[in-house]
């Protein structure tokens, strides 16, 4: 039977994706109200500007003052999509105190300290959910935390940020500069704020914590991750990447050692061949590859960022979570039993990448390889482009080494009299 009373939904934040939220809330009513099984209604809206036009949101919801808006006592479901740290942690925290489950999308909060989120929400017997939290509207938080709750992931690789993703595709297919590029992708609603977040890595090093954490059910945070942007990623390393027949992607990769006792998390530009399923991801799409012992290799592919997109999944999230409310019951809670550490990078294996400019020198070539043989980083292939005025590039790629070994190569090289400089230096995926 159809319960009377609506569930009471505070929104907090109200701008690219909290402004869809409330658009689907209210154009979806009726397909909501049917799919929960009592009617979902927007109570309040807090927001920073309240004198901004918000076309169909009527004025009396709004507020300036979330945190009285959380402390009600009559409102069902928090959703938060206002991002960063503080008040948004605190207003979530409170919200668990008065009552409210909570669905957020704020990856950088989750990261940096997910520990008090699920605490509180676990001592108030409230549900946390944050599918848009990682990879907007792809589902990849509830098949982790669900579907794939009876295998062992072993690894979760992909492409987890829209915003670098549109730059790097716009770099090297639309000759479109990189600040140009930046600039459409903030237009387009694909940016964090603060868009320094995506291009040095922060909002994909924080989705990999994410994901590591719920992967392998243990406790990731953002420092964990090594991090690295697409700042220092030059034309030249497109073209770079191109004439060896691959293209440059930011990739998050979470992986369990062998010996299943430690993890490792990582964010970097990386080469992949041109072939490789992740290379046609373009835009601000995502694409993320999960492997478990039992299910083998899947692939979630879908819009990973933007407001409508990001919307949806807040929305399949408030969904789950007034059902719940109705039911008398919760969602899955935190699972970190394992407390697996987490590796430096230098423990990491790869390839390697190396583009060297080198003396155009009889024996130079020799001297290369042997400083790579020295520190046991073995060669696949090298091409050599001789350049004028005595000078030539070496574009060296390796087997797979650890990432100590090969810094301390490349340390080695720098020191050669007829090595000039180490113009660029990336990881290989996906061969
Ligand atoms: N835009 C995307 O594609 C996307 C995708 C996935 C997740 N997210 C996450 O969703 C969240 C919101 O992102 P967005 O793109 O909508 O950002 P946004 O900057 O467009 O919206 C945030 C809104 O919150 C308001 N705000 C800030 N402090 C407030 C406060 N104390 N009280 C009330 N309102 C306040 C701001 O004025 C702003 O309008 C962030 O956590 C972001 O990381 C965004
Ligand atoms: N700024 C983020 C939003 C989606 O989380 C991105 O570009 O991927
Ligand atoms: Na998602």
């Amino acid at each position: 039977m159809m319960r009377t009373r609506p569930l009471k939904v505070a929104l907090l934040g109200c701008g690219v994706v909290g402004s869809e939220v409330a658009r689907i809330m209210t154009a979806h009513a009726d397909d909501l109200t049917a799919r929960i099984g009592a009617p979902a209604e927007l109570a309040g809206i807090a927001v920073r500007r309240p004198d901004r036009v918000r076309a169909g949101i009527p004025r009396e919801l709004i507020t300036t003052d979330a945190t009285a808006l959380v402390k009600r006592g009559d409102i069902d479901v928090v959703v938060e999509v206002i991002g960063g740290i503080e008040p948004a942690r605190t207003l979530i925290t409170t919200a668990f105190q008065h009552g409210a489950s909570v669905v957020s999308a704020n990856k950088a909060l989750l990261a940096e300290d997910g520990v008090t989120l699920h605490a509180a929400a676990e001592q108030h017997g409230a549900d946390l959910y944050f599918e848009a939290a990682v990879a907007g509207a792809i589902p990849l938080v509830r098949p982790l935390r669900e579907s794939l709750v009876g295998d062992k992931v072993n690894r979760v690789l992909g492409i987890v940020n829209g915003t670098t993703n549109f730059i790097l595709d716009r770099m090297d297919t639309g000759g479109t500069g990189y600040s140009e590029a930046l600039d459409e992708a903030m237009a387009l609603g694909y940016a964090e704020a603060d868009p320094t977040a995506d291009v040095e890595g922060f909002d994909a090093a924080a989705k990999a914590a994410i994901l590591a954490g719920i992967a392998f059910h243990t406790r990731v945070r953002l420092d964990d991750v090594h991090r690295e942007g697409i700042t220092e990623v030059t034309a030249g390393d497109m073209a770079s990447a191109r004439r060896m027949g691959r293209t440059v992607k930011l990739l998050a990769i979470c992986e369990r050692a062998e010996d299943g006792r430690s993890v490792t998390a990582r964010v970097h530009p990386a080469m992949i061949p041109l072939d490789h399923p992740l290379a046609s991801v373009r835009e601000a799409y995502n694409a993320v590859f999960v492997e478990a012992e039992a299910a083998g290799r899947l692939m979630f592919y879908g819009p990973g960022a933007g407001g409508a997109p990001t919307a949806s999944a807040v929305l399949g999230d408030l969904v789950a979570v007034c059902r719940n409310k109705l039911n008398g019951a919760r969602g899955p809670g935190e699972s970190a039993y394992s407390r697996l550490a987490v590796s430096p990078m230098g423990e990491v294996v790869t390839r390697y990448h190396v583009n060297l400019d080198v003396a155009d020198k009889p024996g130079v070539l020799a001297q290369v390889a042997a400083v790579f043989n020295e520190h046991g980083v073995s060669i696949e292939t090298v091409h050599q482009q001789v350049r004028d005025g005595g000078e030539a590039s070496l574009v060296v790629v390796t087997h797979r080494a650890s990432d100590a070994a090969l810094t301390s190569t490349v340390d080695a090289l720098r020191r050669l009299d007829t090595v000039r400089g180490v113009a660029g230096i990336m990881r290989v995926e996906g061969e």
